[in-house]
């Protein structure tokens, strides 16, 4: 038992204020049984102290932590410490990590850092230090992480030429002069937020993660000559519909116009010939509620925007005549029989909930199947977060955030309980991740993956929403489905896409990439830069990173299940509201409904959220 250790401690709890109750006894064992507390191989000496979001307040006791003199890790983050940078930590001087992030520590930096000879990460941001940033920072050799961001700062950046850092983090403070030449390999985020005056110095923006591919939007029709040759080809023998096309394309030739080109216009002639035949069989189909006043035939006259490509065919925006614009999604390869198709649709038509995306109706016909449900004018949450970097991106704010969590946990609670309990939406991802009217997460694209081909290994793995256990993608299920759930919320607290790449060859994968990085008590590492910039919101960034680690557990069977899920979310947004009551709803009054231009009953008769 190390005695001495002990008592420093001992003297620092006495000494110090602390909401959260620590379990350190005199008569405990300092080594087995505190909190917080790690010791060598034999029990010599403390190596550790981690006392994150304990609710310490005020300045540190004098002659207390600075008697931990073999200790390597410090972190005292998320906490109220106030008062100047301790000056009697200068004797910690085997420190390998100090962290002191998200306090109220002011005054200036030390000035000395020589005597941290084996410093590596130094993170004293988001605090109120003032002063200039010592140039004897330079001598920390070992350094491979510094973050000072959020702090008031000022004067010149130092000439830091540590090659081994890796990491650095200035923004927001108030620096002066030019990013001197040693520094010009970190991207101009890390300095942001400063007086720098010569742009020139800032290298150009480096994206936290390569720009999500965006869909490519041109605007096309909407591939009139597949839908309507398929239309045709199940009910018309060959030779018939080039009899008709012909005379089609004769005699209607003027009516037609706006279309692009030649060929399509003959080919939606064709296509009000045949689904006239066609209509018994094949047509589409409403869901009760819907008052949306159209046919295949308006459908496909519909001046059509491709948004992209996805997993199960392409997804265009479609306005109508009667300028409502809803979003059809063709789908590519769907082996299921018709019957089983036309089942899911009805278990999924039939769902009304403000946070899952109605689904407005659907076409199956041998060849061709279509949906259409509302489109979202502000796009997807993948948009949103990846969608323009740099200069001029408006950040999705914390707040937001919590509200697409919670909206989307309410979403897939609901589906979970639906037909009996067997539904299970099996493509959870920030690009079917929609904000409804109220600005809550609205989920959909529900129960698509269990009507198509299994996707092939390569594409699952890159999808990096996708559960270990899941090797065919129609047999998702409920915990498939919060591991999903879990990899979006950790999407959404470090702003990084599932797959992303960190500067080299290797495409990393997040989930991966967060446990490795709290492994090594790097926790706010972890979250988004642009988060920082959002006052006190570090210990609900903290829950929710806690919630999404459960989420993404290798054994299903260890994961939460929805229900929980949508309580500990809400939780910490109802902490989020009594920590700051400007935050404009409470709780129970968001209730959300759809926003998009096709809503219509769905606000009135739907359900109170979960
Ligand atoms: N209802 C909608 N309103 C607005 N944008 C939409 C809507 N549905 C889809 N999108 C956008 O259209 C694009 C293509 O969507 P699509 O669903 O085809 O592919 P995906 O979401 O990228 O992948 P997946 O097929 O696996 O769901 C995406 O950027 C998506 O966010």
């Amino acid at each position: 038992e190390p005695v001495e250790d002990k008592q420093a401690l001992l003297d620092f709890l006495h000494n110090i204020h602390h909401s959260h109750s620590l379990n350190w006894k005199q008569s405990s064992s300092v080594c087995s049984k505190w909190t917080g507390v790690t010791c060598n191989g034999d029990q010599s000496r403390v190596v550790a102290l981690r006392l994150p979001g304990e609710g310490i307040q005020g300045p540190i006791p004098p002659n207390t932590l600075s008697r931990l003199s073999a200790i390597q890790i410090l972190s005292l983050r998320s906490n109220g410490i106030s008062g100047s940078f301790p000056s009697d930590f200068s004797k910690l001087e085997n420190l390998t990590s100090l962290y002191l992030q998200f306090n109220n520590f002011s005054g200036p930096l030390p000035t000395d850092f020589s005597m941290w000879k084996n410093l590596s990460i130094l993170d004293l941001s988001n605090n109120r230090f003032n002063g200039s940033i010592p140039t004897s920072i330079s001598n920390l050799t070992h350094l491979t992480s510094l973050n000072l961001a959020n702090n008031s700062l000022s004067g010149v950046i130092p000439d830091i030429n540590v090659p081994s850092l890796q990491s650095l983090n200035l923004a927001n403070n108030n620096l002066t002069g030019s990013v001197p030449l040693s520094l010009l390999r970190f991207p101009s985020w890390a300095f942001s937020g400063n007086n720098l005056s010569s742009e020139s110095a800032i290298p150009p923006a480096l994206p936290l993660q390569p720009p999500t591919p965006q869909p490519p939007r041109k605007a096309n029709k909407l591939s009139e000559p597949a839908i309507l040759g398929i239309v045709l080809g199940g009910c018309v023998l060959a030779f018939v519909i080039i009899a008709m096309l012909m005379v089609c394309c004769y005699s209607k030739k003027d009516k037609e116009g706006g279309l692009p080109t030649k060929s399509q216009k003959k080919e939606v002639s064709l296509e009000k010939n045949a689904s006239e035949s066609q209509d018994k069989n094949n047509r589409l189909v409403f869901f009760e509620g819907c008052n949306l006043a159209f046919d295949l035939e308006d459908l496909l006259r519909a001046s059509a925007e491709v948004l992209g490509k996805g997993t199960f065919g392409t997804t265009y925006k479609a306005a109508l005549e009667d300028a409502t614009t809803v979003v059809v999604k063709r789908l590519k390869e769907v082996p299921v029989a018709k019957k089983e198709f036309e089942q899911q649709m009805e278990v999924i038509g039939s769902i009304r909930h403000p946070n899952v995306s109605a689904l407005r109706a659907y076409y199956y016909s041998k060849d061709e199947k279509l949906t259409v449900s509302d489109y979202y004018e502000q796009g997807s949450v993948s948009a949103m977060l990846h969608g323009k970097r740099g200069e001029g991106r408006i950040p999705l704010d914390w707040e937001t955030r919590l509200k697409i969590a919670i909206g989307a946990a309410r979403g897939i609670a609901h589906i979970h309980t639906q037909n009996g309990g067997k539904l299970v939406h099996g493509n959870i991802k920030a690009s079917n991740i929609f904000l409804n009217s109220e600005g809550y997460g609205c989920i959909s694209d529900i129960g698509l993956a269990a009507l198509m081909s299994p996707m092939p290994p390569p594409a699952m793995r890159a999808a990096g929403y996708r559960a270990p256990e899941v090797t065919d993608s129609r047999k998702a299920t409920n915990s498939s489905d919060v591991y999903s759930f879990g990899v979006l919320l950790l999407e959404l607290l470090t702003g990084k896409s599932p797959i992303h790449s960190t500067g080299g060859d290797e495409a990393v994968h997040l989930v991966r990439w967060v446990h490795s990085v709290v492994r090594e008590e790097w926790t706010a590492e972890v979250f988004d830069i642009e988060l920082l910039r959002y006052p006190n919101i570090e210990e609900e960034m903290v829950e929710m990173l806690q919630i999404g680690m459960n989420c993404v557990v290798r054994m299903p069977e260890q994961r939460p299940k929805m229900p929980d899920i949508v309580k500990m979310v809400e939780d910490i947004r109802r902490g989020s509201i009594e920590n700051r009551p400007s935050t404009e709803t409470n709780l129970e009054t968001a209730v959300s409904t759809p926003t998009p231009q096709a809503a219509d009953e769905a606000s009135t008769s739907a359900p109170p959220p979960q």
